[in-house]
């Protein structure tokens, strides 16, 4: 496989390349003004990150520093550890941040790029499914909160992103299938050709040594470049389109959802089923149809991933998704689809079909 580079326009260009063995092309993105470089990696990734931490040891000093693994790392305290790091080692403007690792390696040394100094170059080296297509793209960065997810943040583009899709090789089975929530989302707000190749060969799909997969990879962050391009601060579209919140299809109940259980979902199983819920909740507000809202729960199934949850009441969940970044006020507001790849916002929906969705998401067992 040749490796592609898919350009990220805007007033910080920067390109997404994708390919297999990519270490060496870290110092070209870097650039020869930067001394220091802060390595922050998930800790249990250490002998994966080996060809990566030697290119950068070779051209410059590196603090490597190795962050817990999984959403723990989106936290304060992480945050804070990493701040004293840098200031100990004297990292300057002129320095530059390397993350390795998933999607909350990516947020959380996004993060701390995007506040030490009010900011330093970033380039992530995303080795999870969802953080190649999803997460390492676009400049969202942050933490967790007590009152939920990804409260604390801001944007801060990369420089660069490296996708390895050799680091796939390593991922456990249950980590990919996850990825698939994202992949399977791009599929339903902009490229139906997705559910396509998912639903034409779904064991394909999440093989990492075959074809289709990278092919996923590359027509999912195709979908992310063009939406954050029009859209990099979540201000809003234009023609009707919601703009960057349309990559928050299915994540206002995910995130209540991942709350709820204490941050132990995968983010990606998490929006499956906030997918399949908001499908639900827009045909019963007369925006979708039988069969598309059904294609849903058939797509994320057919890779492995949930479609249903009952683990906490309405009441619960509801209380979390009035604090989800795109409620106005009391008004809550979803990304629903009017046809595939045709979304749209809803805002105030009923609380009759809020529940009749939720009580479609529990598969009749509500808790
Ligand atoms: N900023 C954004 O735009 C954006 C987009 C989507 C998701 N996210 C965030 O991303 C996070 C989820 O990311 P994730 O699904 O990558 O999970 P993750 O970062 O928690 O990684 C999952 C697990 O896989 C391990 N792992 C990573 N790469 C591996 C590899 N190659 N081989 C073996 N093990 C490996 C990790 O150490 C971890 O234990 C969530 O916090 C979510 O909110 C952010
Ligand atoms: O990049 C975006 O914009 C997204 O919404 C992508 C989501 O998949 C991602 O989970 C994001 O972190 C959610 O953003 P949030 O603003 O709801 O925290
Ligand atoms: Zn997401």
């Amino acid at each position: 496989m040749t490796d592609t580079a898919l350009h990220v326009g805007g007033p910080s260009p920067y390109d997404v390349l994708v390919g297999r063995g990519l270490a060496d092309r870290l110092p070209g993105i870097l650039g020869s003004s930067v001394q220091r470089v802060a390595f922050l990696h998930a800790a249990e990734l250490t002998e994966l990150a080996k060809p990566v931490l030697d290119v950068l040891r070779a051209d410059y000093d590196v603090l490597a520093l190795g962050l817990p693994s999984g959403e723990a790392t989106k936290a304060a305290d992480v945050a804070f550890q990493c701040w004293e790091a840098l200031g100990d080692a004297g990292f300057t403007r002129s320095d530059a941040v390397v993350t390795f690792g998933g999607g909350a390696t990516t947020d959380l040394g996004g993060f701390v790029a995007a506040t030490w100094l009010r900011g330093v170059r970033v380039v992530h080296v995303p080795t999870t499914l969802l953080a190649m297509v999803d997460a390492a793209v676009g400049g969202k960065t942050g933490i967790n909160t007590g009152a939920g997810k990804n409260l604390v943040g801001s944007f801060h583009e990369p420089a660069g992103v490296l996708v390895d899709l050799d680091t796939l090789l390593t991922l456990p089975r249950e980590e990919l299938v996850a990825g698939m929530g994202e992949v399977v989302k791009c599929g339903f707000i902009a490229d139906p050709v997705i559910l396509d190749l998912v639903e034409a060969d779904p064991a394909a799909a999440i093989d990492p040594a075959g074809a289709v997969l990278p092919e996923l990879v590359e027509r999912s962050i195709r979908v992310k470049i063009e939406v954050v391009v029009a859209d990099l601060k979540e201000t809003g579209g234009s023609d009707g389109h919601p703009g960057r919140e349309v990559l928050n299809y299915g994540h206002t109940m995910a995130h209540a959802i991942e709350r709820a259980e204490g941050y132990t979902m995968r983010h990606g199983e998490a929006v499956a089923i906030g997918c399949c819920y908001v499908a639900e909740l827009a045909r019963l507000e007369g925006h979708l149809d039988d069969e598309t809202a059904a294609r849903h729960a058939s797509v994320f199934r057919a890779v492995g991933l949930p479609t249903t949850y009952s683990g906490a009441g309405f009441d619960e969940l509801l209380a979390a998704m009035r604090v989800d970044k795109k409620s106005r006020g009391n008004t809550l507001r979803f990304i629903v689809l009017d046809g595939l790849a045709k979304p749209v916002v809803l805002s105030g929906p009923s609380e009759e079909h809020l529940r009749a969705a939720y009580d479609l998401m529990t598969g009749g067992g509500a808790a």
